[in-house]
């Protein structure tokens, strides 16, 4: 009987060595290299990859080499300099080539048909890769972002309504209200004697200060104290590309491994109060409502029977909302800023229209659209320097696209800023800072794509949009500015395109 036991459960061990042993041979080598074939076979060819690091360790050479020093003036060619794997590789392999990240197969698509088509038609099929999702597992989670399949379609459509018509006019008045506060303290900081600013700090304050209220309404500051611990956690996270290089490294006990997780704890505690003070409050009848923020419309979705939005979820959501929303607005911001410190002539027919568009007062959103020389700025800065200069897609189905044949499993990589910096697609002022050209609407989908596009676009691209809109307009109705004679320009990318050492501008305050 004993020996019928043992037997058995040598069986069983043996069986689990084995299939633990196929599928992780299968994965780190045989679905790979399957993919790496058919490729070939269709002329697709890229970088020999190493074994377990792929091309990663190429990369972040020719990177650190391209950014090693600061650019000599203040000029916008900056593709070489934060995508030089992408040049070399586009030079040598053509248009379509494959590299590797690690142990993942990355197809670099530039043709704009193949990436409206790739956009518009395969939002389900296609979604975030196990990689991506593991390097931002403890960070944002299961949020919209990485969200695939028909988990993100529900969740999409829980949270799109929060970003359009009333509710997203709604947004306006936290918005007013920060930027009157960081132009105080701007006002200040130059009466105190300070004769130039890191505009940059003051407008990603700004950014977290907004999503902070349109999350939380009045339990804001709170949320500015999770959203702090977030910001620690995503640099800690974005570490990781190298450590899941190899097999079960997030297992280990590592001191890496264990800060991240006691800050993933810190921030969930800190949700978890929230919405339990917020969730006692409508039950003991102090409220009859959940509030009219983003936590508030989680709230009642959650409440609704049968809802698939659970607690894990929701706080996934709230964190990103910060992540996606904060940074990336900011960054446009100090962008625009920069462009404007530089170029005056743009400065003062932004300001003028401004004046007659407001007379003075504050912003109204009614009347934001009526900002067109601003909107062409702004898209025109976010043409040069979007702060998103990649979009990563995994297929999880065999497609075609146009001529080629996609397996499962192959991500496709779309270099946002190739693409948006690429003579071919923009004429021979490509690299110049020219609003104008934005005067024609006829800029076809699939070579401007700061917010993506198709389904799975940016949900937040309105609300972005109106932010940027009310900041600067309040800004440049309030300070002339010019650009430091300290800044140095040094664009690099760690996950979204930074200016290495901020933007330094010298303020002045305007007339009443
Ligand atoms: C200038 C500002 C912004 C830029 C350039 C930007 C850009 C993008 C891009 C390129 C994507 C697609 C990413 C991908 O699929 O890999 C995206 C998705 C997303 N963005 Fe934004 N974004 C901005 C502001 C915002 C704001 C203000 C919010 C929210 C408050 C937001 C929330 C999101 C979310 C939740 C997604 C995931 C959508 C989905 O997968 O269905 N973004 N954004």
């Amino acid at each position: 009987m004993v020996m019928v036991i043992l037997a058995t459960l040598l069986f069983i061990l043996v069986t689990l060595i084995f299939h633990v042993t196929y599928e992780t041979i299968s994965f780190y080598w045989y679905t790979p290299r399957r993919i790496k074939k058919i490729m070939e076979k269709q002329g697709v060819c890229g970088p020999k990859p190493r074994f377990l690091t792929g091309n990663i360790i190429e990369m972040a050479s020719l990177v650190s080499t391209s950014i090693s020093k600061d650019m000599e003036f203040i000029n916008h060619d900056i593709v070489g300099r934060l995508l030089p794997h992408f040049v070399a590789w586009s030079t040598q392999y053509g248009k379509r080539f494959i590299y590797w990240n690690g142990i993942e197969p990355r197809l670099c698509l530039t043709d704009t048909d193949l990436i409206k088509e790739f956009l518009a038609k395969y939002s389900t099929m296609s979604g975030k890769s196990w990689q991506q999702q593991q390097g931002s597992k403890h960070f944002i989670g299961k949020g919209l972002l990485m969200a695939n399949g028909e988990d993100w379609y529900n969740q999409r459509h829980i949270v799109a309504p929060a970003f359009i018509g009333d509710r997203l006019k709604g947004y306006s008045k936290h918005m007013v209200e920060c930027t009157k506060e960081m132009l105080q303290s701007l006002k200040i900081a130059i009466e105190s004697g300070e004769n130039e600013v890191e505009i940059g700090e003051y407008l990603t304050k700004l950014t977290a200060d907004i999503i902070s209220r349109t999350e939380f309404g009045t339990n804001y500051e709170k949320g500015k104290k999770i959203f702090h611990l977030l910001t620690k956690l995503q640099s800690r996270c974005a570490q990781s590309t190298l450590h899941l290089c190899f097999p079960g490294s997030r297992f280990f006990p590592s001191t890496y491994n264990k800060e991240i997780k006691s800050l993933k704890m810190e921030v969930e505690k800190l949700l978890m109060e929230i919405i339990e003070s917020r969730r006692d409050c409508v039950e003991i009848g102090r409220s009859n409502s959940y509030g009219d923020d983003l936590l508030g419309m989680l709230l009642n979705e959650n409440k609704k029977k049968g809802s698939s939005l659970n607690l894990q979820l929701m706080m996934d959501e709230c964190k990103t909302f910060f992540f996606a929303g904060h940074e990336t607005t900011a960054l446009l911001l100090t962008w625009t800023t920069m462009l404007l410190a530089n170029n005056p002539f743009w400065q003062n027919k932004v300001r003028d229209e401004v004046q007659e568009v407001f007379n003075g007062g504050t912003p109204s959103v009614d009347q934001l659209s009526k900002l067109i020389v601003l909107h062409k700025v702004i898209n025109e800065s976010i043409r040069l320097y979007p702060p998103a200069t990649l979009l990563p897609r995994m297929t999880f189905q065999d497609i075609v696209l146009g001529n080629l044949y996609i397996p499962k499993g192959l991500s496709i990589w779309i270099p946002v800023l190739a693409i948006h910096h690429s003579e071919e697609l923009w004429g021979n002022d490509a690299n110049d800072f020219n609003p104008e050209r934005f005067t024609s609407k006829s800029f076809m989908h699939g070579r401007f794509i700061p917010f993506a596009y198709g389904p799975r676009n940016c949900v937040g691209q309105s609300f972005a949009m109106m932010e940027a809109k009310i900041i600067l307009a309040m800004l440049i109705s309030k300070f002339s500015f010019t650009i430091s004679e300290n800044y140095r320009h040094a664009p690099v990318v760690v996950l979204t395109i930074k200016p290495k050492y901020g933007v330094q501008i010298c303020m002045k305050p305007l007339e009443p």
